[in-house]
């Protein structure tokens, strides 16, 4: 019998299954989920998350840890017709028992029917990096934690070992008896040349753990560098798993210099009298993806969006506002280092469009002292960075050429990192990652990507997203001429096609490119 298309949703048989994330159903329906060869039963559900499914038995301390092998048990026992073992049997033929959080999650009620599909984990789907935000289950204003994040690893891998998780899912569990919840912020894949679905990925042993306190709880948690440290070690973190296609080479040489050291560990890192990386330059053509290279370096750093300022908005026309605002800008890790010390979270800031404070204010020679006053007090302040490590300060610029040398010192940018137009692999690498997120059932199977990006010499990633937007309008005009009185689309016959592509293909093509006045240095 093939896998029930949906099942209706029921509430977990016993509260002693609340904590496992697992999901139940009865033995009748587990088998259709089998990962034949592994002790796996994935489901797919609401096309939204994947939780491993188990036949509901009393869990001890013991069994726990062996479910997998329980299941397999249990089955066997089933095709011998030995039934109803266990007092804990009671989710019916049909239904799947959710926790709260998964039905949340999932965006269902006990009763309702939801879609399921088994999921079969495709080769090279081990997480690298996990990023988790936790809270308490009960929220207590006075209650505070300290949490030991490589403790708190190693206890949320032997739980959750080869269950697969999902962005934006949100997973509770029991920790040195107290209930908390995680939300997973992002996930990212081991390294290999094509990460599939960057959205999700299963726990192994080798996975790293990046934790971050909810807001509303006050969870402190200590030995964080050690707990996230081993994959970034390993160089194992693949760019494309964080939507950045065709710049290995850069985000490697960046990990190595710029990251490596502020995942050493502490003690380690005072024994050798190391330096952390304060200032990195990114510059490059328009839309080469240094904005986004700079966003995900700031979130593998510290879990969340860095902050981002742009150069146009930090410069003003008041006398002495620009000044403010280049030292407001590191306002919030000085105060950090000075409470927390070592204990403090790296503050990430992306300096974007930084050759704004080199253009303003014209050609007089007003201007240029003004000019010359900016660039002094940023100096001035990159150079107090040599006191904190907590920093990391990105600019991102499209005219090098502009910034003064003394920005570009030793100590102040020293890390310059170039980027150029993607060649065929890179823009290969890109339009896989754009055409990704249509979920592959809306791209026509005729869509070649490896010869459009043959035929796409000179495109930036940026015009890249243009093109894979274009192809999207065309493919919809399409879809509207067939049934022009139409208002809505019929999602299911909804396709792109690779004539789509080939026709907003055209008029980019001759377009003259934005990048031939671009001046490189
Ligand atoms: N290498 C890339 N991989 C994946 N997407 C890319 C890449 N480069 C550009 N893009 C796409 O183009 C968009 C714009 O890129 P981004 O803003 O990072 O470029 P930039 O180099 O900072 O450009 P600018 O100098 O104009 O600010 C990104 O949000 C992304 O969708």
């Amino acid at each position: 019998m093939s896998v029930p298309a949906t099942m209706r949703v029921t509430k977990i048989p016993s509260m002693d299954l609340t904590m496992t994330n697992l999901a139940y159903c009865s033995p009748a329906d587990l088998h259709h989920f089998a990962d034949m060869g592994t002790e796996l039963f994935m489901a797919l559900l609401a096309d939204r998350v994947i939780l491993n499914l188990a036949y509901p038995f009393k869990l001890d301390s013991f069994f726990f840890f062996f479910r997998f092998l329980y299941n397999q048990a249990k089955l066997i026992v089933e095709q011998l017709g030995l039934n109803n073992l266990t007092s804990h049997q009671s989710v019916e033929r049909g239904h799947i028992a959710l926790n709260g959080a998964q039905r949340r999650c999932i965006k269902v009620s006990s009763g309702d029917e939801v879609s399921v599909s088994r999921f079969i984990p495709p080769n090279d789907f081990d997480l690298a990096l996990l990023k988790l935000k936790l809270e308490f289950v009960k929220k207590e204003a006075s209650r505070t934690e300290q949490v030991d994040a490589v403790v708190l690893s190693n206890h949320l891998k032997k739980i959750f070992m080869n269950q697969v998780m999902s962005s934006g899912q949100r997973v509770t569990f029991e920790y040195h008896m107290t209930a908390y919840i995680f939300t997973v912020n992002q996930v990212i894949m081991k390294g290999q040349e094509n990460s599939g679905d960057v959205e999700r990925g299963m726990i192994s042993i080798d996975t790293s753990f990046i934790f971050e306190a909810a807001n509303t709880s006050s969870i402190k948690f200590v030995n964080q560098h050690e707990a996230a440290s081993s994959n970034i070690l390993k160089g194992d973190v693949n760019p494309q798993s964080l939507g950045i296609g065709g710049l290995g080479e850069q985000f490697a040489y960046i990990c190595r210099r710029a990251l490596l050291s502020r995942f050493v560990p502490l003690q380690m890192f005072h024994k050798l009298g190391i330096n952390h990386v304060k200032g990195l330059l990114l510059y490059g053509p328009p839309g080469t993806g240094k904005t986004l290279m700079a966003n995900q370096i700031g979130k593998i750093l510290n879990g969340k969006e860095p902050k981002v300022v742009r150069g146009p908005d930090i410069v003003s026309e008041m006398i002495g506002k620009t000044e403010k605002n280049i030292r407001d800008l590191f306002a919030d890790a000085e105060n950090d280092q000075r409470k927390r010390g070592d204990q403090s979270k790296h503050h990430v800031i992306i300096f974007d469009e930084i050759d704004a404070i080199c253009k303003m204010g014209g050609s007089t020679r007003a201007a240029e002292v003004a000019r010359h006053r900016i660039v002094q007090q940023l100096a001035t302040k990159m150079d107090g960075m040599k006191a904190l490590n907590n920093i990391l300060l990105i600019g991102v610029t499209n005219r090098k050429d502009l910034l003064p040398e003394e920005l570009l010192r030793p100590g102040r940018f020293e890390l310059k990192v170039k980027f150029s137009l993607p060649d065929e692999s890179g823009r290969l690498q890109i339009l896989e990652i754009l055409t990704d997120n249509m979920e592959n059932s809306f791209l026509a199977p005729d869509v070649n990507l490896q010869e459009l990006a043959a035929r796409t010499e000179k495109y930036s990633g940026a015009e890249l997203e243009a093109l894979v937007n274009s192809s999207v309008s065309c493919a919809f005009n399409r879809a509207s001429s067939v049934h022009p009185t139409k208002m809505g689309f019929d999602e299911e016959s909804f396709k792109i096609t690779m004539e789509d592509f080939l026709h907003a293909l055209h008029p980019l093509a001759s377009r003259p490119s934005g990048m031939m006045d671009f001046q490189s240095t």
